[in-house]
């Protein structure tokens, strides 16, 4: 007897949506911002009973006919949004829009395509959940209807991240989809993947299911979201990014987000937007960095900076810290010293080498304790991580726009937070990089105060003695850190030459290594170009590598010592973990009726 009364109540159900609807599509189509307009500056501060009457005004208005331009609304209820999407912001505590979302959401809703730039922290996520959500309403959307949404990360954490914010805001919606994270369960992910309305994942695995999924399908494609656009967009996802879009239609509703966002042309004539909105809320902003974050530099030299972080972990033990540094040796190594060390606070450590479980598990640890997490920079971009009191950055950033995204983990959404970096005195042109004007970086530059610095590299070559495992690991940080070096691309900032070798002996001293690690520099007889070097097949050279000498002078590529292949030099590619796309490792996570990161299907609103 439950049946037809559900079925009855799911006819019901549709046939308020419909109503719904209609009222929705008159509403967005009659007070649409114009093209290129921003909200007024919103108007003093009123009560929160206010706010609320003035709500069910506009709501109350809009059903008589009478439609507001939402485009000047200030909170998520004056805006034309279903029931079912404003309840599930009320519970979550979404009342307020913050200023990109003010700016972009009117635009958005009425499906414009939008380029949104603001700081990190600032709600960009829901910038683009809540169009897609409501789009897929609006339009009715099904699980037979198949693919409608589709949002690209650059990790799989990310991805993951961005889903929870789609189950909490579509919670009570109808759709299916979920995270694509999960190596396991492929076969199972093939099956279901047509029947997923919104797919988050990183370019690498949408394109693993363009290849090997028979009759995937996205030519229903309603919206394409792009987080992280500038690193989406850039040479390390192209390939994949040039495959996905060829397979999905051109008729589209496009958003691209990003607290750095690429101005190249070039990359925006690549994702073919129609109109698009440039929406940058913080362009005339002095910082761009959050107003909440307090940043300092200190010029470490290379031998002391362990004794740095060292020291400064020991200093700030009721601190919630976050680590970056340059590789996964180095985040081992570091991680797996300390902790031998007791500092006298919890450390764990994250890189991408991890499985993503695992990585899941460390991430709500770290949210919920006080403790240091050392991790590589698949957590510089994108990561929510509620109250993290320092961001402590060991090994100089890549880019301006690296620093940005690191720095960003915390001082989110209003919240304080604290900032230091460590750069070798060869390091300082990107001090100057910071500093300089156009970068808009309020950095302070700090003496390290040598009383405070604790010398530890007795004690850890102590524990190298004891375990000598850690000796390996050690020599490996040693040399993955020089190859990080050597491999960026900005030789302004990153050139091993002007390392001395004294500094490099003092530098694996400060790791515990009784020996400077002898690191080769292989100078080919027949001055192999980089470009050359990616035919070459670096295995078999590795078996006949012509040592020759530390001399970052000759045109040479460096092979590692007799160490295991991921330690051999090569040109940067994607799909590595120092270059934090974690596109080999990306895995579907099935979404099964029942999970708890499914959208349950056929769910009446409550
Ligand atoms: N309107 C809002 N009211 C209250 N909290 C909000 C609002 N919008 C977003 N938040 C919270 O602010 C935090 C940061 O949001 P979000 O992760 O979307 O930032 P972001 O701009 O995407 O940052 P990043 O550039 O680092 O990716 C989140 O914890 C989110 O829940």
């Amino acid at each position: 007897m439950r049946r037809p009364q559900r079925r009855a109540l799911a006819k019901q159900s549709r046939a308020k949506d419909g109503d719904e609807i209609r009222l929705l599509e008159a509403w967005i189509d009659a007070g649409k911002p114009l093209p290129g307009t921003k909200p007024p500056p919103p108007s003093e501060e009123s009560s929160a009973a206010n706010a609320r009457a003035r709500a069910r005004d506009v709501v109350a208005k809009a059903a008589a006919g009478d439609y507001s331009d939402y485009g000047a609304s200030t909170r998520f209820d004056e805006l034309p949004l279903s029931k079912k999407t404003k309840d599930a912001l009320r519970k979550a505590g979404y009342k307020e829009m913050s200023e990109i979302q003010r700016a972009a959401l009117p635009h958005a809703l009425c499906g414009h395509d939008v380029l949104g730039a603001a700081k990190t922290g600032s709600g960009k996520t829901l910038a683009f959940v809540i169009p897609v959500i409501e789009k897929l309403y609006r339009e009715k959307w099904s699980q037979e209807d198949g693919v409608g949404c589709i949002i690209l990360s650059p990790t799989n954490d990310l991805a993951g991240q961005i889903w929870e914010v789609v189950r909490k805001v579509g919670k009570h919606h109808n759709f299916s989809g979920g995270a694509i994270v999960k190596r396991t369960g492929i076969e199972q992910e093939k099956e279901r993947i047509n029947s997923l309305n919104i797919l988050v994942c990183t370019p690498g695995r949408l394109v693993q299911h363009f290849d090997e999924t028979p009759n995937f399908d996205c030519s229903n494609l309603q919206i394409l979201v792009l987080d992280e656009a500038d690193q989406i967009l850039d040479k390390n996802f192209k390939s994949q990014v040039d495959i996905i879009l060829s397979q999905i239609p051109k008729a589209r509703q496009t958003l691209l987000f990003s607290a750095t966002q690429t101005k190249s042309v070039k990359d925006l004539a690549r994702v073919s937007l129609k109109n698009p909105e440039y929406i940058s809320v913080h362009e005339q902003a002095s910082t761009a960095t959050p107003d909440n974050l307090e940043q300092c530099a200190m010029i470490v030299p290379l031998e002391q900076k362990l004794n740095m972080l060292w020291s400064f972990i020991k200093r700030h033990l009721k601190s919630k810290i976050l680590v970056f540094l340059s590789s996964v040796k180095q985040v081992k190594f570091v991680y797996e010293i300390f902790k031998k060390l007791r500092p006298g606070i919890p450390l764990k450590c994250m890189h991408g080498r991890m499985k993503y479980e695992v990585q899941q598990a460390i991430v709500a640890e770290f949210s919920e304790s006080t403790s240091v997490l050392f991790s590589t920079d698949i957590f510089s971009r994108g990561l929510d991580i509620g109250n993290v009191d320092w961001v402590v950055q060991v090994d100089c950033p890549e880019s301006v726009a690296l620093y940005i995204h690191r720095v960003g983990r915390t001082a989110r959404y209003n919240k304080k937070g604290k900032s230091l970096i460590f750069l070798c005195p060869e390091e300082e042109r990107m001090l100057e990089k910071l500093k300089a004007t156009e970068s808009k970086i309020p950095i302070n530059v700090r003496k390290p105060k040598v009383e405070q610095l604790e010398q530890i590299s007795q004690n850890v070559a102590a524990v190298l003695v004891k375990f000598p495992n850690l000796q390996q690991l050690g020599k490996r940080a040693f040399v993955t850190y020089l190859k990080s070096v050597y491999l960026q691309g900005d030789k302004e900032v990153f050139d091993l030459s002007r390392f001395s070798a004294e500094s490099f002996a003092a530098y694996a001293s400060s790791l515990g290594l009784p020996v400077t690690p002898k690191i080769r520099f292989v100078s080919h007889k027949k001055n192999v170009s980089k470009k050359d070097m990616k035919d070459i097949d670096v295995k078999q050279m590795k078996h006949k590598a012509e040592v020759i000498e530390i001399n970052p002078q000759v045109n040479r590529y460096m092979l590692a010592d007799d160490g295991p292949d991921d330690d051999i030099l090569y040109p940067k590619k994607p799909n590595t973990d120092a270059n934090i796309y974690d596109g080999l490792d990306d895995i579907l996570s099935p979404k099964v009726p029942g999970t708890d990161t499914h959208m349950e299907p056929e769910k009446i609103d409550e």
